[in-house]
């Protein structure tokens, strides 16, 4: 019984979306489908995810911080060979006790891809169709020269522009659903993270007209999709992947299943200001833990239980989407996963409790609570200087104290393993064929 009222799950993730890059923040970017899916949802004000792409990715996965089991610092690099330990419980592997039958990863995995043990048809994914590494390119699919695009454990060969094929792939897995037990989809884009790469008619819509300049094409980047300037051709791609969400929303409603279906989205990290991203009026950007870095869009939508229109301005992470969903399903099961560092916001988001008064660790020497944030030893108040201008720790050294001691709290959970820095080992290394995975 329970699995008949078990909502289905789509959980979109974009890559380097900033806070000034959707249109319902104010941004110029055409986002129309973000926007009308923030009325319809509870629009999450203040979602905290990591500066960079492989630790919120690996939070999601967990509902655990990620410096916990070594994947923090940098990003998963191409010639790395980890991924999440065998010990941390992964969200398909959770939700598939709870009877969902299909678990699909569609997108961009960036969570291990040199053994198959760390591949997501083995972390309990029951079909994956994407990428492994980040930064590939969306029309060759290639990365370090070599095809990164599979189904499965296999290389494919399909064409076209990576929004649009994820999007394919994404309404051909909720078209075959026999609307019987719950899925779980799992979406995470490529888009709209550099290279900066759209469609034409995308970047006509942006003003490029035939014959313009265009920017010159870098490294290992084709010329295709090229715009006359970064913003422009940033802007191209973002109203690209709000095409592609709106696609999926779309054969949700037409399948009539958007009423019990719980669609989360949301960014992994700020937007890269030097590759078209924006984040203003917030401070910082990706890979800092400024405001810009770290709070990021996210939407969450469930019409069967959550009332829509509503925004809220409670503390929310990206540890709290995997207890949340599992609380969702009705199967918690405390002794197949570790401790969760994230809590079930559905008392929250169902209007029914304030969410716990907390911390939220977010990396690099800095903590947010409700109210504060401190960073390097700087206080701000976030309620009345959300962009962090005014260091006001001298003026409340006990709030700066008991942050700084839940602060080095989390910092002594971290893995004691040594991380690699992200260029370590790139010297000499040479893609596998087809990027297959041997092991
Ligand atoms: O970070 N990258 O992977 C990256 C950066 C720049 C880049 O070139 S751009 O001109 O398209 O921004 C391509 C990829």
């Amino acid at each position: 019984a329970a699995a008949e009222e078990a909502p289905n799950i789509v959980v979109i993730v974009a890559d380097d979306l900033g806070w000034n890059d959707v249109g319902y923040h104010g941004s110029p970017i055409r986002t129309p489908r973000l926007d009308a899916l923030a009325r319809e949802g509870v629009e999450l004000d203040r979602f905290y995810v990591c500066p960079i792409c492989t630790p919120t990715r690996a939070g999601l996965m967990t509902g655990r911080y990620p410096h916990r089991f070594g994947m923090r610092n940098t990003v998963m690099a191409p010639w790395r060979d980890y991924g999440i330990p065998a010990d941390e419980a992964c969200l398909p592997e959770l939700l598939a006790a709870a009877g969902y039958e299909r678990r699909a990863c569609v997108g961009k995995w960036h969570l291990g891809h040199a053994r198959r043990a760390h591949h997501p048809l083995s972390r309990g994914f029951t079909s994956f169709y994407g990428h492994y590494n980040g930064a590939i390119d969306y029309f060759t699919h290639l990365r370090e020269g070599e095809l990164d695009w599979h189904r499965g454990f296999e290389s494919s060969r399909d064409e076209g522009y990576t929004t649009t094929l994820l999007a394919d792939e994404a309404v051909r897995f909720i078209e075959a659903s026999d609307g019987a037990a719950p899925f779980l989809l799992y979406l995470p884009f490529n888009a709209p993270h550099a290279p900066l790469q759209a469609e034409p008619d995308a970047l006509e819509a942006y003003g490029f007209e035939e014959g313009q300049k265009r920017l010159p094409h870098r490294g290992e980047y084709g010329r295709r999709g090229r715009g006359a300037t970064k913003r422009a051709t940033f802007s191209a791609m973002v109203t690209a992947l709000d095409t592609a969400i709106g696609r999926v929303l779309d054969s949700l409603e037409e399948r009539g299943l958007a009423d019990n279906t719980l669609v989360w989205v949301f960014s992994d990290n700020g937007g890269e200001v030097q590759l078209g991203g924006n984040n203003k009026p917030l401070r910082g950007a990706k890979h800092t833990v400024w405001e810009g870095g770290v709070r990021v869009p996210a939407i969450v939508r469930w019409p069967a239980k959550f009332e829509g229109g509503r925004r809220s301005t409670e503390l929310a992470a990206y540890v709290d989407v995997l207890p949340t969903l599992l609380a969702a399903a009705k199967t918690d099961d405390s002794t197949s996963h570790q401790p969760f560092d994230g809590v079930d916001l559905l008392p929250m988001l169902t209007g029914q409790a304030a969410a716990p008064d907390r911390t939220i660790y977010l990396g690099q020497n800095a903590i947010v609570s409700q109210e504060w944030k401190l960073k390097d030893g700087k206080l701000f108040d976030l309620t009345d200087d959300p962009n962090e201008t005014t260091n006001i720790a001298d003026e409340h050294p006990k709030v700066a104290a008991e942050l700084c001691e839940a602060l080095k709290r989390y910092e002594a959970l971290a893995s004691k393993e040594r991380m690699p820095g992200y260029a370590e080992g790139r010297e000499g290394f040479v893609a596998p064929k087809d990027w297959a995975i041997e092991r």
